[in-house]
């Protein structure tokens, strides 16, 4: 009866409020903050990027709406990310800094950091990369940006460089890569701590960090040490490297920084002529690491050429093909990471409130 008496425009607020709960299981309560409703439009602001399911949510309200003769002119939906806290002082105009990592090397931190950091932009977030693994910084390579040597305007800050979109530094720049073995903990975090704060980077709400791999002393002390508001573990299947990875998630438990999810990288070659699936690092190592540890699985992603070629030309896979089942996967991934970083959020104001 209650509902009958409600104006229309109370009746699209609920109408909305519904959709959005539903498509992101959430609570209507917890969505409503996200509506605006004026002059039968609707604006809906967005705490995650989601850019991709956009169109779809639009569709869906505007035909719900239409199924209940209600009025709509337009439906606009914005990306407006919050900046999570931190124990450490947070970087200026940096909302959140999340740090990808992995204990054991090579098994493709750096082309998911490269990648992720283009599906975030891609989903409607802006988004910087910082290239902190001392011991090979790759980044500049995979960006397709070798020759880039840090400047400035001002002789106090940094310009990032730009690469396809996305401003990216490099610690490669302070560290040579054949003094990086001697380096400790202070010393990496502070080349760091300067390259963070001494960059002059735009308004972002991401900053996505390429950690160096491992789990010891330089590890745990850019954890500590950086206003990092979260991390995302990359590993392969095989039981050397979910093992490393498992020591991963137990250095950001005991630095409380936490682990939005992992990544399965190389997960399976698929043969390209016959399709035969081959699990070359084994099965399912991710998959149980992150059951083991409650985290979510983020994505897997095969073992493929074309995710290597790219990279090695300085061209994301994300960048020259978007619409590949592999680029899709990455936004996928992206979305996951985006939105766990903001239920995380809700989970923290829920323990402050009891
Ligand atoms: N899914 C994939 N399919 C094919 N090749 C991949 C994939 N992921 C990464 N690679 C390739 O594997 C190699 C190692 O990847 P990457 O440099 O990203 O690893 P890393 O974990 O960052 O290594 P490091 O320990 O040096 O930091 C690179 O040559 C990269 O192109």
């Amino acid at each position: 009866m209650l509902f009958s008496r409600s104006t229309p425009e109370q009746k699209l607020q609920s109408l909305v409020s519904h959709k959005l709960a539903a498509l992101f299981e959430l609570t209507e309560k917890q969505v409503h903050p996200w509506i605006t409703i004026a002059n039968n439009n609707v604006l809906i602001s967005l705490p995650f990027a989601v850019a991709s399911l956009h169109e779809e949510l639009i569709s869906a309200i505007k035909l719900a709406a239409d199924e209940q003769k209600l009025p709509v002119e337009h439906v606009l939906i914005e990306t407006n990310i919050p900046a999570s806290p931190t124990k450490v002082a947070k970087v200026s105009k940096i909302k959140n800094i999340i740090a990808i990592a992995s204990g054991k090397g090579g098994v493709g931190k750096s082309t998911s950091s490269v990648n992720l950091a283009y599906a975030l932009m891609a989903q409607g977030a802006k988004v910087g990369l910082l290239d902190a693994d001392i011991y090979g910084p790759s980044i500049p390579i995979m960006l397709g940006n070798t020759d880039s040597t840090p400047a400035s305007r001002d002789d106090k800050t940094i310009i990032p460089f730009s690469a396809h979109g996305l401003v990216a530094s490099s610690i490669g720049y302070f560290v040579p890569a054949e003094n990086a073995t001697v380096w400790r903990g202070p010393m990496a975090s502070k080349a760091l701590e300067q390259l963070l704060r001494e960059t002059d980077w735009p308004e972002l709400d991401y900053l996505i960090v390429d950690m160096p791999p491992g789990t010891g002393d330089i590890q745990l002390t850019l954890a500590q040490q950086m206003p990092v508001s979260a991390a995302v573990i990359v590993t392969t299947p095989q039981d050397l490297a979910v093992a490393d990875a498992s020591k991963g998630i137990a250095m950001f438990n005991k630095v409380e920084v936490p682990v939005l999810g992992l990544i399965e990288n190389m997960s399976l070659y698929i043969c390209p002529k016959c399709g035969h699936e081959e699990h070359i690092f084994a099965q399912n190592g991710g998959v149980e690491l992150a059951k083991r540890n409650k985290v979510p699985l983020l994505g897997q992603l095969p073992l493929n050429v074309k995710i290597r070629q790219y990279t090695d030309q300085g061209m994301p896979l994300l960048v020259a093909e978007p619409s590949d089942a592999l680029s899709q996967t990455y936004m996928q991934c992206a979305s996951s990471i985006s939105k766990q970083l903001y239920m995380n959020g809700l989970l923290d104001l829920r323990i402050q409130n009891i």
